[in-house]
């Protein structure tokens, strides 16, 4: 191609080790990088605004096309931490649960929780900005992202929802993958793999770049996140498609 390859990648503190490479200048000559948050990328793909997108997995039955690149993404094999349902009442006793508007996979996931593993069925509300404030007495809410760390802090329940995946169906959740909506050159995509992978070499170094108060981010990149795109990942993420298939 001879123009700049568009590409868009989530803003929070997970993409960091993702996006270090290029960051670093990787591909500077090549690519042309944008951040914001999940919903917003999704976006940005399915209305071909960008070529590669660090897409929430849930928004792949909107894509006309889709091709899943480089070894990497963003999952868990089991407690998450930045995906949880924030409750001040157990989970029987919620009536309403205000929806992230930042997310797309992890709003398919906590309904898929729903229906199939905590088989309960309160009201599901959009939200907007600054929602996280109406948490409280019997109102829930999904709560995704480095928001959710601060969120940790305020409610008396906290159901991860990495944990409630793997006790469901015993397998590894993928939240966010790299995806292009076009046939892109094999060696822009190698090169584009090894860059993505370039921030594991560097973790100590993008933890000191980014002091955080609210969290561990060396516990939260090497235990929580995981972010090898395997095979068992990969089973994790069509079966995730699949329960989707029965709520879209
Ligand atoms: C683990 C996370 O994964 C994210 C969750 C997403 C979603 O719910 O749509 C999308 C991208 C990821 O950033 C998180 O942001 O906390």
């Amino acid at each position: 191609m001879d123009r700049k390859i568009r590409v868009a990648a989530v803003s929070y503190l997970n993409t960091k080790p993702l996006i270090y490479g290029f960051e670093k200048g990787g591909m500077v000559d090549s690519v042309e990088l944008v951040t914001d948050y999940p919903a917003k990328i999704a976006s940005m793909l399915v209305n071909n605004e960008v070529d590669i997108s660090l897409v929430p997995v849930a928004i792949i039955p909107f894509l006309n096309e889709y091709h899943i690149i480089t070894d990497y993404c963003i999952g868990t094999q089991q407690n998450v931490a930045s995906v949880c349902l924030f409750s001040d009442v157990p989970l029987e006793a919620i009536s309403h649960i205000l929806l992230d508007y930042q997310s797309r996979s992890s709003v398919g996931l906590l309904k898929v929780l729903l229906n199939n593993y905590w088989k309960i069925s309160p009201e599901l509300i959009e939200s907007k900005t600054g929602y996280e404030a109406n948490i409280k007495g019997t109102t829930a809410g999904l709560v995704i992202g480095d928001r959710a760390f601060i969120q940790r802090k305020k409610n008396k329940y906290i159901y991860d929802l990495g944990t409630a995946w793997k006790a469901m169906t015993g397998l590894p959740f993928v939240f966010a993958a790299w995806i292009a909506n076009k046939q892109l050159p094999q060696a822009f995509i190698e090169k584009f793999n090894e860059v993505t992978g370039e921030g594991f070499q560097h973790l100590a170094e993008i933890i000191a770049q980014n002091p955080y108060e609210h969290y561990d981010l060396m516990e939260y990149y090497t235990v929580n996140i995981d972010y090898k795109l395997d095979d068992e990942k990969r089973k994790g993420f069509k079966m995730f498609l699949n329960y989707l298939k029965e709520i879209i």
